[in-house]
């Protein structure tokens, strides 16, 4: 089964990826950000350096997913291939840090790879408002996400707003993270557990 994880930066992603790994002994993936080429430069200029973070992650998310889904085992993913796609690809060119024949040719390229993967099982979504995104992307404290614009973080919240609708309500689960805390509260943990399980047996 492939569980991807989605949510805005910093809504929790990476901590509820490891957890449930850890609870269903089973894979996780994640992307990695110190090894990403490009993006501090990006935060320091996006316009210049969008179109190659965005090629960058949407050929690593491509060939994750293929891994994943060739497995046919229990794997969690951090993020899903279509969040770079229709929210932050997306942002950046409705903000004009994609130029339109960049953008074609990016939407071109992932329109060609979905034609070799599926949407993910189940995709579990950490919704969160603004507030709370800054307080946890001041806490963990990563140099170049410190000088984030709140704009950003909110074109970006509406953006995923707008697609988590277009998400089939079966393989969706939602969690209001303003009211859940699932690294500190085991109950909160549980809950999400039980909700997965409900899910994968229904499916078998
Ligand atoms: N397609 C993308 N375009 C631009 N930036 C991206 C893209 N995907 C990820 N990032 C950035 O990469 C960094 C790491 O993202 P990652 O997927 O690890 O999640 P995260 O935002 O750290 O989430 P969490 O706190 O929920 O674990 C963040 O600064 C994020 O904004």
């Amino acid at each position: 089964m492939h569980i991807a994880i989605a949510g805005n930066i910093g809504s929790g992603k990476t901590t509820l990826t490891q957890l449930l790994a850890n609870h269903f002994n089973c894979n996780a993936e994640f992307e990695s950000v110190e090894n990403n080429p490009y993006l501090s430069d990006f935060y320091t200029d996006m316009p210049k350096w969008a179109f190659h973070l965005e090629l960058h992650f949407l050929n690593s998310r491509f060939r994750q997913t293929r891994r994943i889904q060739q497995s046919n085992e229990w794997v969690v993913q951090d993020r899903s291939i279509d969040e770079g796609v229709h929210i932050f690809a997306k942002n950046l060119f409705d903000s004009k840090c994609l130029s339109k024949r960049d953008y074609n040719t990016y939407m071109t390229l992932y329109n060609f790879m979905l034609e070799q993967i599926n949407s993910p099982d189940l995709l579990i979504y950490l919704k969160a408002d603004i507030d709370k995104l800054v307080s946890q992307i001041k806490m963990r404290n990563r140099s170049f996400e410190q000088e984030i614009p709140v704009t950003y973080l909110e074109n970006l919240n509406a953006l995923y707003a707008e697609w988590i609708n277009t998400v089939p309500k079966e393989r969706l689960m939602v969690i209001d993270i303003q009211s859940t805390d699932f690294k500190e509260n085991p109950n909160d943990f549980e809950n999400i557990v039980t909700k997965i399980d409900s899910f994968h047996s229904q499916r078998v």
